[in-house]
């Protein structure tokens, strides 16, 4: 329980983590009426066992408070490696030694499970990374309306913290990124604002393949680019400096949405994609094709699910929300038939063409939305032995969890980025006589609270 300081600040004991990773305390406060109440209060950048004095910030209503000093530290306490942490939206761990990140995400799991009455036995220890830093693959960056290029501020999206540094890209793809805010500022250009809706630059999304090294800069902007001075310095600049870049890129989004997304792509440089690899398969990549952002870790991933699913030759397999076919290519190599589904045409005609290109010749892949796809699907596929499904963050949902345990495959292998998600759907199978397992988290987002996992399910034979 926490004692009052002055007004707005308080001593707290921070309990828990809350579903973000940030460390959570109970005060007691009085309302307008002079009546003493508990309150649940956020206090980011904490961990649990902590001791701190924190000040609640405004709005009031959104109980978050702001450590001004911790009193007793974790004892697995760090020093931030990045001179943005805190301020920056993208990692909210890095206090926190690598270990225990671990340990957390593990627990996180477990918890989940046990809320919804699975037994927490079958999660195993998180597999962390063997680089837990300049791992991803893809950054976003942001134009702010001065034309500084940088990183959303955490908690306040309008505001862009000017890029230095960041400790979970390559270095490569920083400097890259740093050449073209120069660029901008060079030129006097001007970033979009998004109250005026006016305004030259939108974002910079930059895509490294550590497997080829081949680099993708993408410019969104609200105009066409004009053959100007400015567009000349820039390709001149690019191909100079960083030879890795065989995509240079000129997207234009108008739309008032400011969402990384075109309406008309010019290529400056280079080809439209870029050739990445993972698991020993070729990938092409699009500007705006799903593709996972930490490829080693991935790796681990197509590795357990293989295991967990124990494809044979004479099997029949769906992969559902299959993306590119990061989970297609290396399942087909061993099964009969596969059919990927996925909502995104422009993904299921890079996985049509990354089959054929892996020279993987038993796939069929469909464009359509889970639910009717699966449907569809069934009806000229048929039942399948094996199911991989591995759905966005907000997961699969009742009735598609449903419509698999109805085609009765005899292991179902769940991919899952969000926890969360994974149990609530997961549940929809005990009914139809599915067994949990194993949970297998791995760490794909080393400095921040997410986790993925793999779990397997297999269907009790009476
Ligand atoms: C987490 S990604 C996994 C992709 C792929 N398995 C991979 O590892 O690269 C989830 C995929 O689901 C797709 N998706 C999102 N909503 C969908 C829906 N309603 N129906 C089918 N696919 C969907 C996304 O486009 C994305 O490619």
């Amino acid at each position: 329980m926490a004692y009052k300081y002055n007004d707005n600040t308080f001593i707290m004991e921070i309990t828990q983590f809350d579903a973000k990773g940030s460390g959570r305390a109970v005060i007691q406060r009085e309302n307008k009426q002079g009546k003493r109440k508990k309150q649940h209060i956020t206090i980011p950048y904490t961990l649990p066992g902590e001791r701190v004095q924190a000040t609640l910030v405004p709005p009031y209503r959104n109980r978050v408070a702001k450590p001004d000093q911790i009193i007793e530290a974790h004892p697995e306490r760090i020093e931030p490696a990045c001179l943005h942490f805190g301020k920056c939206g993208g990692c909210s761990w890095q206090h926190i030694s690598y270990a225990t990140q671990l340990k957390e995400k593990t627990s996180q799991v477990k918890q989940l499970l046990e809320e919804q009455h699975f037994d927490s036995n079958v999660v195993q220890s998180t597999i962390g990374a063997d680089e837990a830093w300049y791992y991803r693959n893809k950054m976003e960056f942001t134009f702010n309306k001065a034309g500084e290029l940088g990183l959303h501020e955490k908690g306040n999206y309008q505001n862009i913290i000017p890029l230095e540094t960041c400790f979970i890209a390559s270095q490569e793809m920083v400097n890259a990124t740093t050449e073209v805010a120069k660029w901008a500022q060079a030129h006097r250009l001007s970033g979009y604002d998004k109250e005026t809706k006016e305004g030259l630059l939108r974002h910079l999304m930059v895509r490294h393949s550590q497997a080829t090294g081949e680099m993708m800069l993408a410019l969104f902007a609200t105009e066409s680019p004009v053959e100007s001075s400015a567009l000349s310095d820039l390709k001149e600049r690019i191909k100079d400096k960083f030879p890795s870049v065989t995509s240079l890129l000129w997207l234009e989004n108008r739309d008032i949405a400011d969402k990384v997304q075109a309406q008309q792509v010019h290529v400056l440089a280079g080809r439209d994609f870029i050739y990445d690899e993972l698991a020993g398969y070729r990938y092409r990549l699009w500007y705006d094709t799903f593709f996972q952002t930490n490829p080693k870790q991935a790796e681990k991933l197509v590795e357990l699910a293989l295991e967990m699913a124990q494809p044979q030759a004479t099997d029949k397999m769906i992969d559902l929300f299959c993306g590119v076919g990061t989970f297609s290519l290396p399942f087909a190599s061993r099964v009969s038939q596969l059919a990927g589904i996925e909502i995104v045409e422009s993904s299921i005609a890079s996985a049509k063409r990354n089959a054929s290109d892996n020279g993987v010749h038993n796939t069929l892949f469909l464009a359509k939305d889970a639910r009717h796809g699966l449907r569809k699907m069934l009806e000229t596929f048929g039942n399948p032995d094996v199911l991989l499904l591995d759905p966005p963050r907000s997961g699969a949902g009742g009735k598609v969890m449903r419509r698999i345990a109805r085609s009765k495959p005899k292991r179902i292998v769940y991919v899952s980025c969000n926890p969360r998600t994974l149990v609530s759907d997961i549940k929809e199978f005990v009914p139809f006589g599915y067994q949990l397992e194993v949970v297998q988290p791995v760490d794909l987002f080393p400095q921040t609270y997410h986790v993925e996992c793999v779990a397997l399910l297999q269907r009790e034979t009476i």
